[in-house]
């Protein structure tokens, strides 16, 4: 949950968590599987989503917004736009024409690689990583990697001096 500065919970969360359908023992027995598309199908509801990112992030030097596909790709580009910053995709493996470095990750249903472009987020740059759900959190971990990779030498200092990496359920 989203917490205000004054301590009260933004109002827009309910909305938004009763737009989300959770189907039982999809895609295999055991899974919870939170589904957003019936988020998208409420303009109102998925606007609310999207701003909700668009005013924690509005003025704080953004310069990339990161997704992970599929469905990182729904939420991160209106957010990039209207943080007037630049969108990358993390891509599932061999959909990236250009030179790239990956990440491997395990998933509740299997294992996953991401790859991001190389040149695509340079260092010093402040990113946001943005996804619909955490589960296991592999897929962040690869995605945080990923774009730790960009930072090599500098990360073995401190991340956060160069990298502004978030990642927040909705
Ligand atoms: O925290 P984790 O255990 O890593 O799981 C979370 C990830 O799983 C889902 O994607 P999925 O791999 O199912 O791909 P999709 O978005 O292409 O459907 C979800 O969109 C996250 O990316
Ligand atoms: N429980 C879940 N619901 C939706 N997507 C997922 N991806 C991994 N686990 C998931």
């Amino acid at each position: 949950m989203v917490e205000e500065e004054n301590g009260g919970v933004d109002p827009r969360l309910q909305a938004i968590k009763a737009a989300i359908r959770v189907v039982p023992h999809f895609p295999k027995p055991g899974i919870m599987f939170n589904d957003i598309t019936t988020l998208l199908l409420r303009p109102k509801v998925f606007k609310d989503a999207v701003e909700i990112f668009v005013d924690r992030y509005r003025d704080m030097n953004i310069s990339a917004v990161a997704g992970v596909e599929a469905r990182g790709f729904i939420f991160g580009t209106p957010l990039a736009l209207a943080l007037g910053a630049k969108f990358v995709p993390l891509r599932k493996p061999k959909k990236l024409p250009g030179e790239v470095i990956s990440e491997s990750y395990v998933l509740e249903y299997g294992t996953d690689s991401l790859e991001m472009h190389l040149g695509s987020v340079n260092r010093g740059e402040r990113v946001i990583v943005i996804d619909d759900l955490v589960a296991t959190g592999g897929t962040l971990c690869a995605a945080i990697k990923l774009l730790g990779m960009v930072y090599l030498e500098p990360c073995t200092h401190n991340v956060s001096n160069y990298l502004c990496l978030s990642l927040e359920c909705i």
